[in-house]
């Protein structure tokens, strides 16, 4: 099933504490394959005040694989199969910066990319593409997001920069000083490569990062445990459900959707020739890039 009509589908995947959404009407876990192997998890289908949503568990439920395992081709692919248009992260951060402290959401905009044990695109030998990053979330439903984070009385910061490493083990002091020296404003193991995997499959994204702790370079707070970030998290799951419950009726009345530039990141990206492209390579992208592709 793809969504050849662009009626906005809300897709969330879900970080380290949320593994689940509540309050979903006619809410079934489904599986659904992937040419490019086995999502996280299957996806959960239901309905949130009318609207069509799916939910998909970043690390699976019980949080089985870490970072550097997530087949993040394929969670995306399924995502964009069951007619996804819109795709929010929701993640837990360290804040590499005084202000923003643990419990508050940072709506991010930019990415600093250091992951390098993972495939990064659908695309390769057979069809090569290159998809703009300079601008890697939908501000639109970025947008959204902050409407709705503001009248959930969340506190939060719009834009910041996501340093994005590949883990599993957290930061050195050195690394931690290098990201802030970057400018860097939240460090985590995930966003990267969703975020271009989803560019590359025409969905609007956007990432919520949720701050759990200081990492390791703040002189007045413990350097980060897993224990730690779970106390922040236990809190900020509620509030990032409350979040998503005030952004599904926003993106149903937003009529400027169909327009958004995210929708049409690959119309000038594919630079293999027709004839030179691989048949078994176009298979696998009847998803990710069948507007493209149908003869
Ligand atoms: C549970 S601590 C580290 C773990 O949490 C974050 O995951 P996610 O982005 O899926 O919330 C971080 O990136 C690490 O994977
Ligand atoms: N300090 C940190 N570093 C990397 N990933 C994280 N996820 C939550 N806190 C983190």
């Amino acid at each position: 099933m793809t969504n050849s009509s662009q009626t906005p589908v809300l897709g969330i995947i879900g970080g380290s504490g949320v593994y689940d959404i509540e309050g979903l009407s006619h809410k079934r876990w489904e599986r659904v394959d992937s040419p490019f192997g086995k999502p996280s998890d299957e996806l959960l289908l239901g309905e949130l005040d009318g609207q069509s949503m799916v939910f998909l568990p970043r690390h699976g439920r019980g949080h089985r694989i870490p970072p550097s395992e997530i087949n993040f081709r394929a969670n995306i692919d399924v995502m964009k199969r069951v007619g996804v248009t819109d795709l929010i992260s929701v993640s837990a951060v360290g804040s590499l910066r005084e202000n923003l402290r643990p419990g508050m959401f940072v709506i991010v905009d930019q990415f600093i990319d250091r992951t390098f044990a993972r495939e990064k695109s659908f695309f390769g030998t057979g069809l090569v593409a290159h998809v703009s990053m300079a601008h890697p979330v939908c501000s639109r439903l970025g947008d959204h997001i902050e409407a709705a984070t503001r009248e959930a009385g969340i506190e939060f910061a719009r834009g910041g920069t996501y340093l994005v490493m590949e883990g599993p083990q957290f930061s050195s002091l050195a690394e931690s000083e290098l990201y802030r020296s970057w400018n860097a404003d939240v460090i985590g193991m995930t966003n990267m490569p969703e975020a271009k995997l989803a560019r590359e499959a025409e969905l609007c994204y956007a990432s919520v990062a949720m701050v759990t702790d200081f990492d390791c370079w703040h002189p007045d707070h413990d350097d980060v445990t897993v224990d730690a970030i779970v106390k922040v998290l236990l809190a900020n799951a509620d509030n990032a459900r409350h979040m998503v419950s005030r952004v599904t009726p926003r993106l149903r009345s937003d009529a400027s959707a169909a327009a958004c530039g995210c929708r049409s990141a690959l119309q000038h990206a594919l630079i293999t020739a027709p004839e030179a492209r691989d048949p078994e390579m176009l298979r696998r992208l009847d998803a990710v890039a069948g507007r493209l592709l149908r003869s």
